[in-house]
């Protein structure tokens, strides 16, 4: 049964002197517990869709539901990371992760414990007291994690989570959301100009066309490489051969196209 559906999805951006055709005609299922990533040059209209997922931007025309619930119905089912952690510089990181339930006007004593464990299991538990200014960029995304999570989300959107830190320090980050969003058997959404990310991380990759945003192609992650943490996936000789299969189907796209874009000028 699919846990989020996305039913002939369409999307149009108007401002005064122009139209922009970002998205056209996206259908997709995903599975509880999967990890999809969406990939594709640039302008595609990958953050478009994350956004109308999450409930942000409204679709011009077609459905998203998740369990079957159009979306907005509930803010808590969803968990966002971006590139930036948007962390308050003035909370300590422990109320930072509450900050979430607190706007909420949930009980956040009860979720102290919790986000105490959280704060253990992503190797943070020291600093729960500090300030966001005396973390690095790869314990700050770690916060963000954490806060993500202690809303116990349905769905985790990431929208290039990783892409600001250094190379090792996201290898690192990506073996961890792996692992944690296994346990707690999550869904999740990637959105990555890494290829090597989405095929380390995801069960499938969504390729997306620009000019206007639309579903290219739908590669399943082979088994092999799915059981494994994405460290070890990097090392597996079958992801060398969806790396370039995936690689030489990017440049033939080319990474530079723009959606269709209408001036009324
Ligand atoms: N608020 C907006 N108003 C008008 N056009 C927009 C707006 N946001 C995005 N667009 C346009 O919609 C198209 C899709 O943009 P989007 O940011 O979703 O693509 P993307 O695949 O995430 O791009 P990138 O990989 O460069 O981040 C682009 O042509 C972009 O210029």
């Amino acid at each position: 049964m699919s846990f989020l559906t996305l039913d002939h999805v369409s999307h149009h951006y108007f401002s005064k002197n122009s139209f922009t055709k970002a998205l056209n005609n996206i259908s997709l299922n995903v599975k509880e517990g999967e990890f999809v990533a969406l990939l594709g040059p640039s302008g595609c209209g990958k953050s478009t869709l994350l956004s109308i997922i999450a409930g942000i931007i409204r679709q011009t025309e077609g459905n998203v539901f998740l369990q079957g619930k159009a979306i907005g119905e509930s803010e808590m089912d969803i968990g966002y990371m971006l590139q930036q952690d948007y962390l308050f510089p003035w909370k300590t990181i422990i109320d930072n992760t509450l900050l979430g339930p607190k706007i909420n006007k949930i009980n956040t004593m009860e979720l102290k414990d919790k986000a105490v464990q959280l704060l253990d299991e992503v190797g943070l538990r020291d600093v729960s007291k500090k300030y966001p200014n005396e973390l690095s960029g790869g314990m700050r995304q770690r916060v963000a994690l954490v806060r993500t999570l202690i809303n116990d989300p349905k769905i985790l959107l990431l929208d290039e989570p990783f892409s600001a830190l250094d190379y090792q320090t996201k290898l690192n980050l990506e073996d961890l959301v792996a692992d944690l969003l296994k346990s707690y058997h999550k869904t999740a959404v990637l959105v990555t100009h890494d290829i090597g990310e989405a095929i380390a991380m995801s069960d499938r990759i969504v390729m997306m066309n620009a000019n206007p945003g639309s579903i290219a192609k739908v590669y399943d992650v082979p088994i092999e490489l799915r059981n494994e943490v994405p460290f070890m996936v990097r090392r597996h000789p079958k992801f060398q051969i969806l790396f370039d299969k995936i690689w030489d189907e990017l440049e033939a796209k080319g990474s530079d196209k723009k959606a269709v874009e209408i001036s009324y000028e």
